[in-house]
């Protein structure tokens, strides 16, 4: 089992004056077990400097004291049965935090006069919603009605993080859920698998994310998969020429073509038939591509078998988690246009070099951006609520 702790501490500087101090001191050493105690010290000492307003250590330990292991142990024992499961959770605290703050909002289904997250084009194809559902309905038979949905994300997802090999990082609790969804902020306001690298820094810097917090998220893509659908107009008829993203590695495009049919849904065609590829940016093209994408039931379990996916490691061994993404970006190698993008600028291209070469700082700074992003606006008492289902206001 992963300990707290766990993630190379062996001294701890007793004064620090910004995060980052902290964090290199504690991860730039090699792996020391903390004792429980210690790890109590330092997760709240790194707590207090990572700015999460309101929120507390260990919220619920008075309300609801088995609340983060019941989380922890159900994410482990799903994900043993549905590997896929674990960077779906991770995404889908991306989606829901970057949508006006952690609030679960995400998670809400439609109904009368209020359209759902879910369902907007973003969000067609994030899963793991059963298993939040699953997850919650065990919290609510121990505890009901007080454990958040918005705290249930943040800590699935950081379970998934470290079950993909990424960092352990501290979150205080005490989120709520919102009562509304943000149905069109989803739309227009995630970033495109398109955007160029100033459009992602843009939207990015749109949430209080510098050049460098942005490049160290991304590297959440070296887990899980993605459609077909979402670079494909790179390996046909990229930007209407017909042609492919002259960026690409040529081995690398032969590769990706004879993962990704140029047809869409069919699987069938050669890969060099006609040359539908999307090329409009985000909001028009997947658009298209969506409707005439078969649906995937978000629900199920079972793999994508009714589309082309990839994975975002393209099946090579896996690696440690983040270094290969950077490494492949170095290459050339990335699957999105919006990830090879962060090659394009200057001040991007320096932290994809550095955290190709130096996993430790990519493991410390991504530590400390996941905790930011965790604690993205987050609703407390007395604002928000505590949802008994995570799909439906309370
Ligand atoms: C420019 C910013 C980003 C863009 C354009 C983007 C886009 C995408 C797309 C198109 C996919 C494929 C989804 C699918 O085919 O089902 C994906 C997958 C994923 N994204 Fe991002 N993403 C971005 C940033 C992030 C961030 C900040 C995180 C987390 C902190 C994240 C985590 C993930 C994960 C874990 C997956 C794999 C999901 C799975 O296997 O089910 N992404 N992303
Ligand atoms: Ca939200």
């Amino acid at each position: 089992e992963t300990k707290k702790g766990s993630f190379g501490i062996s001294s701890f500087s007793s004064s620090p004056t910004k995060p980052a101090s902290i964090f290199s001191d504690l991860l730039s050493k090699q792996a020391v077990l903390l004792s429980t105690e210690d790890e109590e010290v330092v997760n709240r000492k790194m707590l207090t400097v990572s700015g999460s307003g309101s929120l507390e250590y260990d919220f619920y330990r008075k309300s609801c004291p088995a609340a983060e292991k019941i989380i922890r142990d159900a994410v482990r024992e799903l994900c043993k049965s549905r590997p896929r499961l674990g960077p779906a959770l991770v995404r889908l605290v991306f989606h829901d935090c970057f949508i006006e703050g952690c609030d679960a909002s995400v998670l809400l289904d439609g109904v009368e006069g209020m359209r759902s997250e879910k369902d907007s084009l973003p969000n067609e194809s994030l899963k793991g919603f059963d298993a939040i559902d699953i997850i919650k309905s065990k919290l609510e038979e121990m505890c009901p009605g007080v454990v958040s949905c918005a705290d249930i994300l943040v800590l699935a997802a950081r379970e998934a993080v470290i079950l993909a090999g990424g960092p352990f990082y501290p979150l205080n609790t005490g989120r709520r859920d919102s009562t509304v969804a943000y149905s069109d902020m989803a739309t227009y306001e995630l970033p495109s698998p398109h955007a160029d690298v100033s459009e992602t820094l843009a939207s990015f810097a749109s949430r209080g994310f510098d050049e460098r917090e942005t490049v160290s998220l991304l590297g959440s893509h070296s887990t899980g998969i993605t459609h077909c659908r979402f670079f494909k107009n790179r390996l046909y008829n990229f930007d209407g020429s017909g042609q492919p993203d002259p960026t690409l590695d040529s081995g690398f495009l032969n590769l990706l073509r004879s993962k990704c049919d140029n047809t869409l849904p069919s699987r069938s065609s050669a890969p060099s038939a006609s040359l539908t590829g999307s090329t409009l940016p985000f909001n028009t093209s997947l658009l298209s591509a969506a409707a005439e994408a078969p649906s995937i039931d978000r629900l199920s379990s079972s793999p994508e078998d009714e589309e082309e996916v990839m994975d975002m490691n393209y099946g090579e061994p896996a690696a440690e988690f983040g270094t290969v993404y950077y490494r492949h970006l170095l290459q050339g190698k990335g699957l999105l246009f919006a990830d090879q993008q962060l090659m394009a600028g200057e001040e991007t291209r320096i932290w994809v070099r550095a955290y190709a070469s130096d996993p430790f700082l990519f493991r410390r700074d991504f530590a400390l951006v996941m905790m930011r992003l965790s604690n993205l606006r987050v609703l407390t008492a007395p604002r928000g609520q505590i949802r008994h289902n995570c799909s439906k206001v309370a």
